[in-house]
């Protein structure tokens, strides 16, 4: 069955999903042209034009199927030209009004279904082309009728209530659509502000709100994927662990919220001397970490010894006047083959106390 079905409606879902609503409508089509043939049976209108419309409309939607079908339609913009179907199923309705003989009362309501598929899928301005061919159509047929067949035709008042009810359906069947196209649009504004609250919700998960760096939560997930990296390709992996110094007394003295603005600056200067590549992370307080992948302990000795170097020549000119001295100290160290990012963090850290212990202002290697 399942493969049956996707022999009829292929696999690919733009044009399934075409084909599911063109077979809806062949099925629609086929029971338009059951009740035609049963008003015949009835005796309430002539066979032959009734036949050569049951052959037009069953034919125009079986080749709106197989034309689909064939994926000729794919690339369009509407694969089903769901425009067009509805345009044909509207004259053929206007057709069917005008040979069903004492039947015709039937008409409106088919025609309501026919607009109903357009109203979920078609904008308001197909809609509105739909409601004027529609008007037009049923027009020239309620004229071929009333002065074409006078033997054949309703009374004046009936047949104005026909056209009454036929000028409801198309006008509240665009307005249908007015109101589904607002909500579509709704819709999508809605989906773009969750994307966005999205992005900014992942934006604060990975990054420290005061320096704008990555955080500690996306720094552990970094290392241990450059750990890994570094272990299948073979390349050198360092990672440094940057302190402050004396950071308590430069929040004593100057306040704690220049002590934000210093660490503000401190990130813009550090990230101002490493590659794109590298990452620098605010692990937490005044401490920050430089992973710096592919780079060995000569050239990161160099990288780092630039930074304490830019650190300790930036001073951080405060917005109310006057400025800071900063400078920072740093343990370094190189990955070991099968080690984990913890114990590299380790060694880094021991690295960073010897640094301070030995005076502050330098950098030294595990
Ligand atoms: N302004 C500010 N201060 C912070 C922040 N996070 C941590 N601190 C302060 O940083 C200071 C760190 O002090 P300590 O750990 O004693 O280190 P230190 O004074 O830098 O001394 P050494 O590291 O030994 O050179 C503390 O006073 C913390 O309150 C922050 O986000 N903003």
């Amino acid at each position: 069955m399942t493969r049956l079905l996707n022999a009829l409606l292929t696999t690919d879902p733009r044009l399934r999903r075409s084909l599911i609503t063109t077979g809806f409508a062949c099925l629609f089509m086929a029971f338009c042209v059951l009740a035609m043939q049963l008003v015949v049976v009835a005796g309430l209108t002539q066979p032959q034009p009734v036949h050569w419309w049951s052959i037009a409309s069953v034919g125009y939607v079986l080749l709106s199927f197989m034309l689909i079908r064939s994926g000729l339609t794919r690339h369009w913009r509407d694969p089903a030209f769901t425009t067009v179907q509805i345009g044909c199923a509207l004259v053929s309705n206007a057709v069917a009004y005008a040979i069903a003989g004492e039947a015709r009362g039937i008409e409106p309501p088919v025609l309501a279904v026919v607009m109903m598929f357009g109203v979920f899928g078609l904008t308001a301005a197909q809609m509105k082309k739909l409601l004027a061919l529609g008007l037009v159509a049923f027009a020239i047929a309620g004229a071929v009728v009333q002065w074409g067949r006078p033997d054949d035709a309703p009374p004046p008042a009936l047949a104005a209530l026909y056209m009454l009810m036929v000028a409801l359906v198309l006008v509240f069947s665009t307005m249908l659509a007015l109101r589904m196209e607002a909500l579509r649009t709704q819709l999508k504004t809605q989906r773009r502000e969750l994307a966005l609250a999205v992005e900014q919700v992942r934006a604060l998960a990975t990054r420290d709100e005061l320096t704008g760096l990555p955080n500690r939560r996306y720094l552990a997930e970094a290392m241990r994927l450059r750990c890994l990296n570094a272990q299948r390709t073979g390349h050198p992996l360092l990672l440094a662990q940057l302190d402050l110094d004396w950071f308590k007394v430069i929040n004593d003295t100057y306040g704690h919220a220049a002590g934000d603005t210093a660490l503000q600056a401190f990130a813009q200067t550090v990230t101002a001397q490493v590659r794109g590549p590298d990452i620098l992370a605010r692990w937490g307080g005044e401490e920050f970490i430089l992973l710096m992948s592919e780079t060995g302990v000569a050239e990161g000795d160099l990288v780092l010894e630039r930074v304490r170097s830019a650190v300790a020549n930036t001073p951080v000119v405060l917005p109310e006047g006057g400025r800071i001295d900063l400078t920072v100290s740093m343990g370094a160290t190189q990955w070991r083959p099968g080690e984990t990012a913890e114990a590299l963090l380790q060694r880094a850290d021991a690295a960073l106390y010897e640094a301070k212990r030995q005076g502050r202002n330098r950098v030294v290697w595990a």
